[in-house]
């Protein structure tokens, strides 16, 4: 029997990168951990505003991946000519077509732990129940909402097994836990709604550089090595794609694939994680101005809660939590221009190993965009002065820095950097007849 995938022998980790289908805790491996926000508090500072953007956990992937895994399984079950390795002659499929794009139960523990932590910067507000909830329509959304709010209150019952959604939300709010779920897709699916931007997506440019970086070298390496592996006369890159997705999507949502020996080494999954930062770079990042400028009505509602506490410094502490896709979270990253740099293409891999629009990092399952707002504690010492209000950014709780500033600024600095960017905007630019120029 070949022993390929013994994991016993395995120096493979099952914490490897694997884009926007990295769990939650596998990305926080590839935080920068001193810039960890809970660790960043400013010294006589009290949490009184957060507004935040929380993609779903974990999920199950469409039903149309589940059936062509099964199918692409039994193709090489039936063609190797080598001894199979017992882990795919005894593979059968784990994930139910039913739970197609559901959230499962990693999911729902992530985005509790994401709750229990943000809380305990101020108790008080969600105490008092003073924040309000936004969410995408999809199940996996509504159901990650439920999740965060579950981690709010655990002295409520709550049981991811009976509370989550099966079927996407049709009403416009829902209840739980006594707190109401507004169904907001304008803000949190707004990309649906940018006629020219579904044009962008839906066209064969969108995905031009990942699939050359599919056909390319890179990708036919690891193919000849499964091929000479399995004694397989015919398999394409394209599959060896897919078999990847297979193990990136097993490992996510049962923490390990026996599969995943397939891939032998980290470089493989650096190679094939290249194929879903390509996608997302041309689809909601900088490859695409339109991608990002159409985030601009989901900041304006997020800096709301901001330009409310600038106003009214002395207003009750509160927070606004939204919950959306990576296609809602990268979009608002790149509007911010956070984790900008050379440009993606299928020929600069080697050139890019250390890129910071880095999916694994940035946009995980649960990823996650906050914007901290601190004000000055009464009777703070004169001479330790700061500013009474400053603002501090994270994405997945690692502060990142407001291009030019440091990652703590002054809340006028902060609200002139994001005023600037919404003033910009003008959502005639999703109109058909408006000409696609790049640098809108
Ligand atoms: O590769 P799949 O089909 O899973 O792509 C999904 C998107 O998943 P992602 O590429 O971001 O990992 C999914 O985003 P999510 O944040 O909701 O998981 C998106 O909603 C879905 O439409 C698929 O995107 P696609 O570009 O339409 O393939």
């Amino acid at each position: 029997m070949n022993s390929l995938c013994s994991s016993e022998h395995s120096s493979l980790s099952d914490e490897y990168p694997a884009g926007t289908k990295t769990a939650y805790a596998t990305s926080q491996k590839f935080q920068d951990s001193p810039l960890y926000l809970y660790k960043n508090v400013p010294k006589d500072y009290t949490l009184t505003g957060l507004s935040a953007l929380y993609r779903h956990g974990t999920r199950y992937p469409s039903s149309s991946k589940i059936q062509k895994w099964a199918t692409l399984i039994y193709s090489i079950q039936t063609n190797a000519t080598e001894d199979l390795p017992e882990c795919l002659e005894d593979w059968i499929p784990q994930m139910d077509v039913d739970l197609a794009w559901l959230l499962n139960d990693v999911g729902w523990a992530e985005l509790k732990g994401l709750a229990m932590r943000f809380k305990s910067l101020n108790p008080e507000i969600f105490n008092n129940r003073r924040y309000s909830v936004k969410s995408s329509f999809k199940a996996r959304c509504v159901s990650s909402a439920r999740g965060f709010i579950a981690g709010l209150h655990p002295e409520d019952h709550s049981d991811f097994s009976t509370d989550m959604d099966h079927v996407d939300a049709t009403e416009r709010s829902v209840t739980y836990l006594e707190t109401e779920i507004e169904i907001n897709n304008r803000l949190l699916r707004f990309f649906d709604s940018c006629r020219r931007h579904v044009d962008w997506e839906e066209s064969p440019r969108c995905e031009k550089e990942s699939r050359k970086f599919i056909a390319g070298g890179h990708v036919s390496s690891i193919r000849k090595e499964i091929a000479r592996m399995l004694g397989l006369k015919y398999i394409t890159n394209r599959q060896v794609a897919d078999l990847h997705q297979l193990v990136v999507f097993e490992t996510a949502l049962f923490g390990k694939s026996e599969l995943k020996e397939l891939f032998k080494t980290e470089d493989a999954f650096e190679i094939l994680e290249y194929v879903s930062d390509l996608k997302h770079y041309y689809k909601t990042g900088y490859g695409y101005a339109l991608n990002y400028r159409s985030a601009t009505p989901l900041l304006d509602d997020m800096v709301g809660l901001i330009r409310d506490m600038v106003k009214n410094p002395d207003a009750k502490p509160r927070a606004d939590l939204y919950f959306g896709h990576a296609e809602t979270a990268v979009p608002l990253m790149a509007l911010l221009g956070l984790f900008d740099g050379a440009p993606l293409t299928a020929d600069s891999f080697v050139l890019a190993r250390h890129r910071r629009f880095r999916c694994t990092k940035i946009a995980p399952f649960a990823a996650n965009i906050s914007f901290l707002l601190y004000k000055k504690n009464p009777g703070t010492d004169e001479d330790a002065a700061g500013p009474d209000l400053v603002l501090q950014i994270a994405v997945n709780e690692h502060l990142v820095n407001i291009p030019g500033q440091h990652h703590t600024v002054d809340v006028h600095v902060a609200l002139e950097y994001f005023e600037k960017k919404i003033k910009s905007w003008s959502q005639h630019e999703c109109e058909l007849n408006k000409t696609p120029n790049q640098e809108l």
